[in-house]
């Protein structure tokens, strides 16, 4: 399997301005963004309410870069086939709302996209040790979803490394550690240094004025590992 070699920035749009989203996409693009990140919630799985495929296929021709779907909404095996159709890369779906995991992942897999689970700080690893096999991407959440902005919670760093040994144990260096959720150049190497490769930075990028800048700072203090 191929071991993955530089970090992922993915910065988050749920941080940009919503009306004008081109515009904002192809600015981190051009300032050195490696995918896009896209909040989906649904007022339901988390108390607030974004956005659903028609964006997705809204920003699709704006960049070249992967859009990287996290899906905060229960029954998401019912929007799977449109993110997929609307131009999703990757479309990451809540372990705490799928009874079904194997089966979602497997339809995002058919789908042509790229699948993932995400846990909440508080969801054990032991939910996905059985599906570790069939992902492309895990994704550890480093705040409670449903908001950008909030504080990196440092204790997640041992829940990355333990996933990153069973990973290696099972000979799957190929899978994505994706963190989200308070990444800054100051919690970036935390994440990276336990073992994430994707780093997923909303208000750390949309919110600076220079996000080019903003992504760099994030990348030069990933690369201390
Ligand atoms: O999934 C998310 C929130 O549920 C966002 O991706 C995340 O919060 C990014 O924002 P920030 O970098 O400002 O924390
Ligand atoms: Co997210």
């Amino acid at each position: 399997m191929k071991q993955i070699e530089n970090v992922q920035i993915a910065p988050s749009i749920l941080s940009a301005d919503f009306a004008k989203l081109g515009e904002e996409v192809r600015d981190v693009e051009q300032g050195g963004a490696d995918w896009i990140h896209v909040d989906a919630m649904d007022g339901r799985f988390v108390p607030n309410l974004t956005l659903g495929p028609i964006i997705v296929e809204a920003i699709r021709p704006h960049t070249k870069l992967p859009l990287d779907v996290h899906l905060m909404i229960v029954e998401p095996e019912k929007y799977v086939p449109a993110f997929a159709k609307a131009g999703a890369d990757f479309i990451t779906v809540h372990a705490e709302v799928c009874p079904h995991l194997h089966r979602v992942v497997h339809q995002i897999k058919e789908s042509g996209a790229k699948a993932g689970v995400a846990l909440n700080p508080a969801t054990s690893l032991s939910c996905i040790e059985e599906i570790l096999d069939d992902v492309d991407l895990i994704l550890i959440m480093t705040v409670n979803p449903g908001f950008g902005g909030q504080r990196f919670i440092e204790s997640m760093t041992d829940k990355i490394s333990r996933l990153r040994e069973q990973l290696n144990a099972r000979g799957r260096r190929d899978v994505f550690i994706e963190v989200d959720g308070g990444i800054t150049a100051d919690t970036a190497p935390l994440a990276v240094k336990a073992g994430a490769n994707v780093l997923v930075a909303g208000s750390a990028v949309y919110g600076a004025h220079d996000r080019a800048a903003a992504i760099q700072a994030i990348r030069r203090a990933a690369a201390v590992k």
